[in-house]
């Protein structure tokens, strides 16, 4: 008589494990890889565990996918995430539009801010996709869109001087540091900058007045700038193994506890902005029209029904969070630029001076507009070293790129840093005038703010931002390298140099 449990005896079933374990290896690993449409496009050795994860992490931001795509001469390539997860790399003009806009219905985000998502349970725009994303971006479309804003009584017009004040302030600071010390002094323009951005995005996101510039070490200050680091960085590339285990986040780590403890405070802060809000409506009938948040909280659809208070609380910490450090990382590249390009510097200062007279302090609208080689400057800043270096799609039904067969479920990085590089003349010069003239054609390979439904709806915002902040600091400051400085660039979310930036600042 047959009994399958006498048979079976822990051994056996051991071994039996065992072989299954030793199967499915080779079949991840080996075989199903090779049966992969995705095997005809060109693709680097790989480590089958790890993939090719620890060059990516070794290695300065940006270099590994430049690198691997001209060794392998193509601007699509094969590059493989932790576990051996085959994903594709891309540089191609092309392929980026038929991504982000011709075919955008069959691509949804992938990956970003994932692991606060799942502690904090909120949803900012930035990484909804699909229908999900269409009605957000619908409602917040007003507190961004020049033209609703020109027309309405809040918006940019009213954030332009939000600007000038921010950066008043800083050039306060640094003025007192400088003091009448004519070889100037060595000063921390990232943390400035930083300082700055975070003022300005929580004055127009929501009328809150953080006061960072003044008080960046203190801890309320350090807190977001923190909260932001150390939980909305693990992308794409940027994650560690830890992150990747599911129980991660209920391990006794320290890093766990602090999380809960920003959290919490975070919530606390947005709860408080949008009762305030709340309270003012009630007193006055209206919502005051002067940030973004009051333009949210005053949306409403079709059927006349707004945004809950949570969609509200993860829309503004969003905003807060997106319009932030890109915006000062931009900055603080634009200035190591001009530090290391004194006669691009003195060019800038000529415009801004010949635009805005010897009188005048203040920037306007009309002013911002006549600033056409700042602008340039800024924008080759933002091709040859893009603070978003490249976003992540995952395909929802079969697709074709050029000749090759995209499964559906194929993970794509879209990479920003790698486009500005290989498809421009000269890539690695800093030369402004080359968006002197810029065509149609060159519109195609400079996406730093991306492209398409997705595309920043903060990008007016970021160039009124910095035109206004560079403009002022290069009127009163004259920038240059500190002897000995050298940095890498690394990212965490936003590209940035470290060590943080610090530049020789004298009066002008
Ligand atoms: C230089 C500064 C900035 C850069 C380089 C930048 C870059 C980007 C990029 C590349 C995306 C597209 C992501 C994707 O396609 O998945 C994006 C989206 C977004 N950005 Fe920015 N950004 C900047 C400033 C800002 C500012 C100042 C704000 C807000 C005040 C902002 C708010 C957003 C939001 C909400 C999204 C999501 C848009 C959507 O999904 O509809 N950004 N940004």
């Amino acid at each position: 008589m047959f009994h399958l449990s006498s048979m079976i005896n822990w051994i056996q079933l051991i071994l039996l494990l065992l072989v299954l374990l030793i199967t499915w290896y080779f079949y991840k690993f080996y075989i199903r890889r090779w049966l992969s449409p995705l095997q005809k496009i060109p693709g680097c050795p790989y480590h089958p565990i790890v993939g090719n994860m620890l060059e990516v992490r070794k290695s300065e931001a940006m270099t590994s996918t430049i690198k691997w795509m001209k060794d392998l001469k193509s601007k699509i390539i094969r590059f493989y995430f932790f576990g051996g997860q085959e994903r594709l790399l891309v540089a191609d003009p092309d392929i980026f539009r038929h991504v982000l806009v011709t075919n955008s219905k069959n691509y949804v985000r992938y990956g970003i801010g994932l692991k606060l998502l799942d502690w904090m349970d909120i949803q900012p725009l930035f990484v909804l996709s699909g229908e999900n994303h269409h009605v957000i971006r619908k409602v917040s479309n007003p507190a961004f869109s020049l033209q609703a804003l020109y027309a309405c009584d809040f918006g940019f017009l009213e954030m332009v001087p939000v600007f000038n004040e921010k950066a008043l302030s800083l050039i306060n600071q640094w003025s007192e540091i400088i003091t009448d010390n004519e070889n100037g002094a060595d000063i921390g323009v990232q943390m400035g900058l930083s300082g700055l951005t975070l003022d300005v995005i929580c004055k127009c996101g929501c009328e809150y007045e953080l006061q960072a510039i003044e008080n960046i070490k203190t801890y309320d200050v350090e807190r977001f700038p923190e909260y932001v680091k150390q939980h909305w960085s693990k992308d794409n590339f940027h994650c560690s193994f830890l992150d990747l285990l599911p129980f991660s986040k209920h391990m006794p780590f320290k890093r766990n506890k602090r999380l809960s403890e920003d959290i919490a405070y975070v919530k606390k802060l947005a709860t408080t902005i949008i009762q305030k809000k709340e309270h003012h409506l009630k007193e006055s009938g209206k919502y005051p029209h002067k940030d973004i948040l009051s333009i949210l909280m005053s949306a409403r659809d079709e059927e006349g029904l707004g945004l809950s208070d949570k969609d509200l609380f993860g829309q503004i910490l969003g905003f807060l969070i997106a319009g932030y450090e890109t915006t000062s990382t931009s900055m603080t590249w634009t200035l190591l630029q001009l530090a290391q390009n004194p006669d691009i510097q003195d060019k800038v200062r000529s415009e801004v001076q010949q635009v805005l007279g010897t009188s005048t302090t203040e920037i306007t609208p009309g002013h911002l507009d006549k600033l056409h080689y700042l602008t340039c400057v800024i924008k080759e800043t933002l091709r040859l070293l893009p603070p978003i270096t490249s976003l992540f799609r995952k395909s929802l039904h079969d697709d074709k790129f050029k000749d090759y067969d995209i499964p559906a479920g194929t993970i794509i990085g879209l990479h920003i840093g790698a486009l500005h590089r290989l498809n421009w003349e000269d890539p690695d010069r800093f030369n402004p005038e080359r968006f002197m003239t810029s065509t149609e054609e060159d519109s195609k390979k400079f996406l730093p703010f991306g492209f398409g439904p997705y595309m920043c709806i903060g990008n007016k915002f970021a160039y009124m931002e910095m035109k206004t902040v560079l403009a002022l600091l290069v009127k009163n400051f004259k920038f240059t390298m500190v002897p000995g400085y050298t940095f890498r660039r690394v990212t965490s979310i936003v590209m940035r140099p470290s060590p943080s930036l610090v530049l020789r600042v004298t009066k002008v």
